[in-house]
C-alpha cells in the first residue's frame, strides 16, 4: 500500500515536472517568436522594399488601373545622413559668407592657367564640344566630334598646389563673368522669333505668342502667370488635330498638334508607377516612364528652377485622339490585339515592337504625359552639349569620371566652355538629377538663340524615378568632384527642406495634376532622403574647401 502511494506520488511529481518543462519551453518559444515580430516592426530594422513589379508582368497590368498594382507598403523611417541641426548650421554659414566671396588676389601671380590647356587633337575641325541641335534624328552614338584632350600629360602635371590655384581661378573667372553679365536684360523667345512669327501670324496677340513671351533665357515658364495656367489647360484639354511621330530620340514620342499653334509631346504610359528598373537592366535600356516626366516637372518647379518645359498627365482616347489623327506613317503601326484592344508600336530603336506595343486598356483609354514642344531648329537654335559626366552607354566600358577623382580638374575646370554659368548650371542639374534618380543625362540642352547667358533646359526626364529603394550616389559625381555650388540654389534647397520637399511635391501634384498618385509613397520618401544626402555631400565639400571655396555667386537666381 505504502509502495503504491509512493509510486502514485512520484508519478504525480513526474507529471508536474514534465508539465512545467513543457510549459517553460512553449513559453520561451512563443516569447522568442514575438520578439522576432517585434524586431521586424521596430523602425530601426532594415525596411523591406515593396513588392516590385517585373517588366514583363508590368506590361500585363491594365494601364489606368495600375494604381492597384501598388501594394501599400511603407518604408520605415531611414536613419539620417546629416542632422537637421547641421543643415541649419550650414545655411547660417553660407548666408553669412555670401557677401564675402574669395578675392581674385588669392591667385598666385606666377601661376599660369594656360599651361593646363591641353593640346586639342581633332581629326575633323576646330569645332567645340558643343553643337547646334538640328532636327535630325539623334542616336545614342556621339553625334558631335568631341575633341579629345590629351589628359595623360595633364594628369601628371596637376599637383595639389595647381588644384588649389585652379579653384581660385574658377572663382575669379565666375566673379568676372558675373560682373560682365549682371546687367543683362532678360530676353524672351517671342522677341527673338518676332519677325518670323509676324510673317505667319500678323496678329501677334495669340495665346501661343503670349506663352512664348514668358519663355526667357532664365526659365521656360513663369508659374505665376495666367499664361502658364492657360498652357496647362491647353495641354490637358486641347483638341488634337494631328498625331505624328517625333524622329528624334530612341523611344516612342508622338507630336500632338493642338489648337492655336501649340504642339504637345506625348510620352505614353508604359509601366505602372511602382515599376522599378530591373536589377539586370542598364540605365540605357530602361524604359521611359510618363509618370517620371510628370513628377520631374513638379520637382523642378518646387526647386524653383522652372527649367522643365511644362507638362501634364492626360487621359487620351487611343482611337479618336491618336489613330484617327495619325499621320500615314504612324497609322501603319496600329493594330487590334488578341484582347481586342487598339494598340500601336511606332518606330524607334527601343521598345517599338509588337511585344512592347502601347495599348488602350481598358477600352480605348490611354494615359500619357504631354509636354509643350518649344520652338526648335530652324526657327530657334538649340545647343546640345555632351555632358562631361555622361555614362559610357556600354555594358562593358566605364566612363573616365568613374575612375578618376581628379576628372573635374583635368576635364571641366580647365575647359573654357565652363568658365561661365554653365559650370553651376551643371551642378544644379546634378542636384536635380540626384533627387529624381536620373542616370540618363547624356546631353545638356539650352536655347543658344539666347546667347551665352542662358539656362539649361531640363529636357528628357523619362528615365528618372527608376528606383525608390536605392539612391545612386554616382549622380552626385559632378558635385563631389568639383565641389562648387550656386549660392541661390543652396538657399532655395534650404527653403524647400524646411517646408518638406515631398510634401510640396505631393501638394503640387494633387492640386494641378489630374492623373492620380503620380509618385507612390516610396518615391516621396526617397526624395526627402536624397535631399539630406545632397546636403551631406555639400557639407563634405565645405569641410574640405570652406564655404567660400565651394559656394559661388555667379549672379544667377
Ligand atoms: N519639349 C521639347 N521642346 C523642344 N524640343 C524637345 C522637347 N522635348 C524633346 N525635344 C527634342 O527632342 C529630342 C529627344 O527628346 P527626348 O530626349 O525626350 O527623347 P529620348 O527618346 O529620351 O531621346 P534620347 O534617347 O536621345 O535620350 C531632345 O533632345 C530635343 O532635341
Ligand atoms: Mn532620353
Amino acid at each position: 500500500m505504502r509502495y503504491l502511494r509512493l509510486r502514485l506520488r512520484s508519478s504525480i511529481l513526474l507529471s508536474i515536472t514534465i508539465f512545467v518543462i513543457v510549459f517553460i519551453t512553449l513559453h520561451v518559444l512563443i516569447w522568442s517568436t514575438n520578439e522576432f515580430e517585434l524586431l521586424e516592426k521596430t523602425p530601426e530594422s532594415v525596411p523591406k522594399p515593396p513588392v516590385a513589379i517585373s517588366f514583363l508582368s508590368a506590361l500585363d497590368q491594365p494601364n489606368i488601373y495600375d494604381l492597384k498594382a501598388s501594394q501599400s507598403h511603407t518604408l520605415n523611417k531611414h536613419s539620417s545622413y546629416i542632422t537637421s541641426h547641421r543643415i541649419h548650421e550650414l545655411f547660417q554659414l553660407v548666408r553669412t559668407t555670401r557677401n564675402n566671396q574669395l578675392k581674385s588676389n588669392s591667385i598666385n601671380s606666377t601661376w599660369n592657367f594656360g599651361k593646363f590647356i591641353p593640346k586639342k587633337v581633332s581629326p575633323h575641325n576646330n569645332n567645340t564640344k558643343t553643337n547646334v541641335d538640328t532636327a535630325d534624328s539623334v542616336t545614342m552614338k556621339e553625334k558631335n566630334h568631341k575633341l579629345q584632350f590629351n589628359i595623360t600629360t595633364t594628369a601628371k602635371i596637376m599637383n595639389e598646389q595647381d588644384k588649389i590655384q585652379l579653384r581660385h581661378f574658377i572663382h575669379y573667372t565666375l566673379t568676372k563673368w558675373k560682373a560682365d553679365h549682371e546687367n543683362d536684360k532678360y530676353v524672351n523667345l517671342a522677341d527673338i522669333m518676332h519677325d518670323g512669327l509676324a510673317q505667319d501670324e500678323p496678329e501677334l496677340n495669340t495665346t501661343w505668342f503670349k506663352y512664348i513671351k514668358t519663355v526667357t533665357n532664365s526659365h521656360v515658364y513663369n508659374p505665376n502667370t495666367p499664361e502658364f495656367k492657360h498652357l496647362l489647360n491647353h495641354l490637358q484639354n486641347g483638341k488634337i488635330s494631328e498625331a505624328s511621330e517625333m524622329s528624334q530620340g530612341t523611344q516612342i514620342k508622338v507630336i500632338l498638334n493642338l489648337p492655336n499653334g501649340f504642339q504637345g509631346l506625348l510620352k505614353p504610359y508604359r509601366v505602372p508607377r511602382n515599376y522599378q528598373t530591373q536589377p539586370d537592366h542598364f540605365y540605357f535600356s530602361d524604359i521611359e516612364r510618363h509618370h517620371a516626366e510628370i513628377a520631374a516637372f513638379h520637382v523642378d518647379k518646387i526647386l524653383g528652377f522652372n527649367r522643365v518645359p511644362p507638362l501634364i498627365g492626360r487621359l487620351l482616347n487611343i482611337t479618336s485622339d491618336l489613330r484617327d489623327k495619325a499621320t500615314e506613317e504612324l497609322a501603319k503601326t496600329f493594330f487590334i490585339s488578341p484582347a481586342n484592344n487598339t494598340c500601336f508600336r511606332g518606330h524607334c530603336s527601343y521598345y517599338c515592337d509588337t511585344s512592347h506595343a502601347i495599348c488602350g486598356k481598358p477600352g480605348d483609354q490611354l494615359e500619357g504625359s504631354v509636354q509643350v514642344l518649344l520652338p526648335r531648329p530652324p526657327e530657334v537654335d538649340w545647343q546640345k552639349i555632351s555632358h562631361p559626366y555622361r555614362r559610357s552607354y556600354s555594358a562593358t566600358r566605364t566612363a573616365q569620371w568613374e575612375t578618376n577623382e581628379n576628372y573635374c580638374y583635368e576635364h571641366v575646370m580647365i575647359d573654357e566652355d565652363y568658365h561661365n554659368r554653365l559650370l553651376l548650371d551643371m551642378m544644379d542639374l546634378a542636384a536635380f538629377d540626384f533627387l529624381i534618380g536620373n542616370l540618363d543625362r547624356h546631353h545638356m540642352m539650352r536655347i543658344s538663340a539666347f546667347g551665352i547667358n542662358t539656362a539649361l533646359v531640363h529636357l528628357d526626364n523619362g528615365r528618372s524615378f527608376g528606383r525608390y529603394d536605392a539612391d545612386d550616389l554616382s549622380i552626385l559625381a559632378p558635385i563631389r568632384q568639383c565641389c562648387f555650388f550656386r549660392y541661390s540654389t543652396f538657399a532655395r534647397l534650404y527653403r524647400v527642406y524646411n517646408k518638406g520637399l515631398s510634401k510640396l511635391v505631393s501638394d503640387s501634384l494633387n492640386t494641378t495634376e489630374l492623373l492620380q498618385m503620380i509618385l507612390v509613397n516610396e518615391h516621396l520618401i526617397a526624395i526627402d532622403r536624397r535631399l539630406e544626402i545632397l546636403f551631406s555631400q555639400i557639407d563634405i565639400c565645405i569641410k574640405t574647401y570652406t564655404v567660400q571655396g565651394v559656394m559661388i555667386d555667379d549672379g544667377i537666381d
